[in-house]
């Protein structure tokens, strides 16, 4: 703030403004419990509580005096600097979650704030912060004293923001730490400076762990916005490193439309007798008055058609359209870009550039358009022109989610609509939503008026042939948002028509999805086990053994039979027919038979058939050719081993060279296996990372996170695999040396 020019007028100011801060600590003073009257512990809605009021005396220093139910924030006990921000903001009254949480908050109370949404909830914060740092005349030098942490970046610049805008009259110094952005290393150097950090999880994080010197040891007051979301499991590692940093006496301000009471969130963040304001406990409804809400039955193969529809129809509005996963949100925007439907489109998720996120954000607010996006604008956002239709093509994942979603429209006093598309497996969430206070209106789709998309998705998709790995994409990860969501009372992914889906989507075949077939698998295996329990377990009929079962089948079956027959644990071969014992698998009675093979006839053994087809011995050929008999001596013996013994070298030699490319090629394959499965993993990575949207994790984690998933595929498993082709090609060359010397002993027994 700039103040009086003249060198008393500024001295004037200055004694005017330590007698304003002398006030205001007095005003604090006397609301402390010991001080006789308590009066912050009644509801200042509507009990008129009185809190306190700055008058302005005629002298132009402010005085306090007893007031009771103060509606408008002239009359708080708050700085001049604050007021005229707040009037030059244009905020002239409170809201309900204002006038009801900000005397508890000035006083320095821990604060745990529930409203609905668009009802002010950030001023009821904003103004605490900048009133204990003014009243503590905190300065440069004092560091950081505030820290307010927002779980989306979008959500972080809006707050940020806000208190630029109210707080323009202070000389707090104030950044913006969020990921994604390139200045991280200026911002190092800066943020031991800066009095105010408004920043998202995973950044603050960053900073704690990697800036020399960060220092939070002055911190006064620490606010969490959309505190449930920052308390989930999510940021949960993040959140209490961060907390662990910092100083336990401080004042702490959770905020949310969906506030957290869990006593173990509270434990973490070691919040002191904490105020539990909620304004709208008592409301009829859980969302804003000015919200008409329906819900329509969509099946997942027509959602695209709907959609389409609802935009062609409704082109002359704001619409804000909620998709699971950033490559839905991806198809769905290239796709419709490409249709053109008549309206600018838009889209919105935590896959994107930061400033190309920013910039998307801020066009949104100005203009008319379709916004496509993830839950990454599902919280907090506060769009300058007021969203006409909040659509969730997708079902959010519990109640909270869906109010927030809603919430994106019908702000402050203004009016909104939104549309929730259900599949008729997720009916019990509309269910859900009614038993928590939510107007929510059932209407049926009108089918008439809709536009099948698909077909043109189809042309489209052979158009442009990157599309088709888009659209593959959304396929997957839609499917994985329904296979990971919790509530498995409304989400079930065996129960999607996954083939009119894909279609739906312009594909020409089903992908594959991996954890579909797992799934598939393990649903058949149960249903296998728990009908062969039925059949052993019923007590009324013949007991049917489950060898007697198998014996049946490999009787009528006669690849089984066959292979069977060739388990060479029996005589194979001299036309014996073995006794079933064990069932073994094919793979494993082919390769014993191998091995017995090679045991019997050494590699590198010439077999001599006779004329009738007979195998002959190997020295027949050096038999007496008039009497058959062979009757050799010592020096032809020796001859003929050592030229078997060469020959057999010979033989060694190739196998082991025939070996080795063999295993080259394995490995070849394994390689390619490999990285076609790392881009899969990759593929799913992001995937994953696409579902939770979260700015959670610092860049560095998530880094840190993924070389180790390259480090266990690339190193780890391909050395473990090296290793085993290498004790494979080990035991090979023992068992030719063996086998040599077997066959050697063998044969001088029988002839020696
Ligand atoms: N006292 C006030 N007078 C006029 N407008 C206000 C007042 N307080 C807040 N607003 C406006 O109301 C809108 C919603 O406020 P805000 O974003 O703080 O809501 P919120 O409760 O935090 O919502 P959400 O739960 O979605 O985060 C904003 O446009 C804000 O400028």
């Amino acid at each position: 703030m700039r103040g009086p020019k003249s060198r008393t007028a500024r001295k004037q100011h200055r004694n005017n403004e330590l007698q304003e801060i002398e006030v205001l600590n007095g005003w604090i003073e006397s609301q402390k419990p010991e001080s006789g009257s308590n009066p912050l512990s009644l509801d200042p809605l509507k009990s008129k509580s009185p809190i306190g009021r700055i008058v302005d005396a005629p002298n132009g220093v402010v005085s306090f005096s007893r007031y009771a139910g103060a509606r408008k924030f002239h009359e708080l006990p708050i700085s001049k600097r604050t007021k005229n921000g707040l009037e030059e903001g244009g905020f002239k009254k409170m809201t309900d979650i204002q006038v009801a949480s900000l005397p508890h908050a000035l006083c320095g109370r821990d604060i745990l704030g529930a409203a609905k949404t668009g009802s002010g909830k950030t001023l009821a914060f904003v103004i605490p912060v900048l009133e204990k740092l003014y009243r503590e005349r905190w300065g440069p030098e004092d560091g950081v004293g505030t820290i307010i942490i927002s779980p989306t970046r979008e959500l972080a610049g809006q707050l940020f923001d806000v208190l630029k805008a109210v707080g323009k009259h202070h000389n707090f110094s104030a950044g913006l730490l969020i990921g994604g952005r390139k200045g991280v290393d200026t911002e190092k150097e800066r943020v031991n400076e800066l009095n105010i950090l408004v920043c998202t999880p995973g950044r603050l994080l960053q900073h704690m762990d990697e800036t020399p010197n960060f220092d939070c040891s002055q911190l006064q007051v620490l606010v969490l916005d959309e505190a449930d979301r920052i308390l989930d499991i999510g940021f949960k590692k993040t959140l209490n490193a961060i907390v662990s940093q910092l100083p336990k006496h401080r004042q702490t301000l959770l905020f949310s439309a969906t506030q957290t009471k869990s006593v173990q969130d509270l434990a973490r963040l070691s919040l002191k007798d904490p105020e539990y304001i909620s304004v709208h406990q008592e409301a009829v409804t859980a969302t804003p008055n000015g919200l008409q809400q329906t819900a329509m039955i969509v099946p997942l193969d027509q959602k695209l058609d709907m959609l389409w529809s609802f935009i062609k129809a409704h082109l002359r509005s704001k619409i804000l359209v909620f998709l699971s996963s950033c490559k839905e949100v991806k198809f769905v925007f290239e796709a419709f870009k490409k249709l053109r439907p008549g309206i600018p489109l838009k889209c919105l998720h935590g896959r994107m550039n930061q400033e190309k996120r920013m910039g998307i954000y801020s066009q949104f607010c100005e203009s008319h358009s379709v916004l496509f996006s993830t839950d990454v604008a599902s919280r907090g956002l506060d769009f300058n022109k007021a969203v006409d239709w909040v659509v969730q093509v997708d079902c959010p994942e519990d109640v909270a989610s869906y109010i927030h979603r809603v919430g994106r429209t019908a702000r402050y006093l203004s009016g909104g609509r939104s549309v929730l598309f259900l599949m008729p497996s997720e009916m019990k969430m509309l269910e859900k939503l009614q038993a928590a206070k939510i107007p929510i209106q059932f209407v049926k789709a009108n089918t008439k008026r809709l536009q099948s998309v698909s077909g043109l998705l189809s042309a489209l998709l052979v158009k442009y042939p990157d599309m088709q790995h888009l659209a593959q994409r959304a396929f997957i990860t839609y499917l994985r948002s329904i296979h990971i969501q919790k509530d498995k009372e409304v989400f079930d992914v065996m129960k999607l028509p996954v083939d009119e889906y894909s279609a739906s989507l312009g594909l020409p075949m089903t992908p594959k999805v991996r954890f579909l077939k797992q799934k598939n698998k393990s649903k058949m295996e149960s249903e296998k086990s728990s009908l062969e329990s039925e059949i052993s377990d019923d007590e009324n009929g013949p007991v049917i053994r489950k060898e007697d079962l198998l014996v049946e089948d490999v009787k009528d079956n006669k690849v089984e039979k066959d292979l069977l027959l060739k388990d060479d644990t029996q005589d194979v071969g001299e036309g014996n027919t073995s006794e079933i014992g064990d069932i073994m698998p094919a793979t494993r009675v082919l390769k014993k038979k191998k091995l017995k093979i090679n045991v019997h006839r050494p590699v590198g053994t010439r077999v001599v058939f006779d004329e009738e087809g007979n195998t002959q011995t190997p020295f027949a050929m050096l038999a007496d050719k008039k009497s058959g008999n062979i009757l050799l001596d010592q020096d032809k013996k020796d001859e003929y081993y050592k030229k078997m013994r060469q020959e057999l070298k010979q033989v060694d030699k190739e196998d082991k060279l025939l070996e080795r490319q063999r295993l080259r090629e394995k490995r070849i394959k394994k390689k390619m296996k490999l990285k076609k499965g790392q881009k899969e993993e990759e593929d799913d990575e992001e995937d994953e990372d696409d579902l939770s949207d979260s700015e959670g994790e610092s860049d560095a984690n998530r880094k840190r996170k993924r070389s180790k998933v390259y480090f266990h595929s690339d190193s780890d498993d391909g050395e473990r695999e090296e290793n085993k082709a290498v004790a494979s090609i080990n035991a090979d060359s023992i068992s030719v040396a063996e086998q040599e010397e077997l066959a050697l002993k063998l044969l001088y027994s029988m002839h020696s």
